[in-house]
């Protein structure tokens, strides 16, 4: 089976906040009223959420403005805001992942202040407004489903800024903390790109796009930043792209899908054999937003399900050439799945009956997708409920190259580990062996590193 993940490439152009990431967000296409709706559930008041469209040298984005009616805000500790979150009636992906934003910039900030965690102060960036950026960043990510998120450079500005604490250095000190490992830009553009916030978000979340990894753009927003951007517009520009499953994440990519809770571990092992863990941190939902089948749901055994259409037509008259290309359009169109069978029609006419698994959020677009590029004059498309199984990544050393794993999860249980067949192809060409030598050394690998880990533990 090849599914479709959902990922976002961020293109910084103009720096990159925490307003800018909600705008560019709802620019992608999440409805204002359900994100407004998500929002009151965090039970905070005494503020006014407003999203317009704006035009910045000629460029539609849209802009999201959080107004305070109390200002200043409190100065809230990290256990303040995480308590707010907690209580909040926010999806538990979200959560854990906006929990996790706050606690690196808190980390940050106590870095650069010399103290501890549970004494920083959080000045602007605790305040309500901050905190509706990142949870509601969270919630239009969940929204959208989206899974992996790449990063370009981020272009930091140069000069002074002036915040809490007085004059600070342009990147803020807690921004060069955030962004510690990852390709910036420093002393490029005016005064103050990258927000502590917009640097939280990101890294916290992103990882650099890898230079070898092409993408198709499917959908782009623009979010409007608060500055004049001088002769450039000051946009956040994401991009969603879709990619098959069957391209598992490169090494080291954070999956906001995954097995739950655990950070990345590496391990190495004897008999040459490395095993690099590429565990989640960050639980999300699996490929829908809908409610029930996030990460807890798979976190102890329990299955989780989750509501998929199941869209079938009949071709009697379609050019059997154009079938594969049909089939990987609906894929790139977020289709889960695509099957076609032979079969027999109506006066024993030759037929190909294709179905498509899919999610509910994405049924018009494969509908029209599959009048468009068919020939068929009518689909049927049903509901059902569906199970699956967690999964993740992880490379082996075999004589003959690395190769992915790909692991099947039950809660805490392995049920499936699966060599990744491109990888056991392109070994099996490179060294002119057969596939199943290759496959059997990748598993090899696989069961001596995974049961030595297993037992060293
Ligand atoms: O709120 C705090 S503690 C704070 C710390 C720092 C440091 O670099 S230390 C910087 N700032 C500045 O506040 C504004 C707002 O930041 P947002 O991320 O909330 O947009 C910004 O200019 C930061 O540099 C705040
Ligand atoms: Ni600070």
């Amino acid at each position: 089976m090849t599914s479709s993940i959902s990922s976002l490439l961020v293109d910084p152009v103009s720096g990159l906040s925490g307003d800018m990431w909600l705008g560019a967000l709802i620019d992608l296409g999440v409805p204002w009223e359900s994100f407004m709706e998500a929002i009151t559930g965090l039970g905070l008041t005494g503020y006014q959420l407003e999203s317009h469209a704006v035009s910045l040298r000629g460029l539609h984005a849209t802009k999201v403005t959080v107004t305070l009616h109390d200002d200043p805000q409190p100065h809230r500790h990290l256990q303040d805001v995480l308590a707010i979150i907690d209580g909040s009636s926010l999806p538990c992906p979200v959560k854990e992942q906006a929990s996790h934003i706050f606690q690196r910039l808190a980390e940050a900030e106590a870095h650069v202040h010399g103290c501890s965690v549970d004494h920083v102060h959080f000045h602007e960036v605790g305040a309500v407004d901050a905190i509706i950026d990142i949870v509601g960043t969270c919630w239009c990510l969940h929204y959208l489903g989206v899974k992996t998120i790449y990063l370009l450079p981020l272009p930091l500005g140069s000069g002074t800024v002036r915040c809490a604490h007085g004059l600070m250095p342009v990147p803020a000190p807690a921004t060069a903390e955030l962004v510690r490992d990852f390709p910036v830009i420093f002393g490029h553009g005016d005064g103050e790109l990258v927000t502590p916030t917009g640097a939280a978000i990101a890294t916290t979340l992103g990882t650099p796009l890898p230079s070898s990894l092409p993408i198709r753009p499917l959908r782009i927003g623009y979010g409007a930043g608060s500055r004049d951007g001088g002769d450039r517009p000051n946009v956040l520009r994401l991009i969603q792209f879709h990619h098959s499953e069957k391209k598992s994440p490169p090494n080291g990519q954070k999956v906001l899908v995954d097995h739950p809770g655990q950070q990345q571990q590496q391990h190495r092992h004897g008999h040459g054999h490395e095993v690099n863990h590429h565990h989640r941190h960050h639980s999300h939902a699996s490929d829908n937003h809908d409610q029930g089948h996030e990460l807890e749901s798979g976190a102890d055994g329990e299955l989780p399900w989750e509501t998929v259409d199941v869209i079938t037509t009949s071709l009697d008259d379609i050019n059997p050439q154009w079938l594969p290309p049909l089939m990987e359009h609906l894929l790139q169109a977020g289709a889960l799945d695509v099957q076609c069978q032979p079969s027999v029609t109506k006066k024993g006419r030759p037929s190909f009956v294709l179905t498509l698994v899919s999610l509910p959020r994405d049924r018009n677009q494969l509908l029209k997708c599959l009048f468009a590029e068919s020939t068929t004059f009518g689909i049927r498309c049903r509901s059902e409920q569906r199970t699956y199984l967690l999964r993740d990544w992880v490379d082996v050393t075999t004589d003959y190259g690395t190769v992915r794993i790909k692991r099947g999860w039950l809660g805490k249980q392995l049920l499936q580990a699966q060599p990744e067949f491109e990888d056991v192809l392109q070994r099996a060409q490179q060294h002119q062996l057969p596939l199943s030598t290759i496959y059997q050394a990748a598993k090899y690998a696989f069961d001596q590193a995974f049961c030595l880990r297993e037992s060293s533990h």
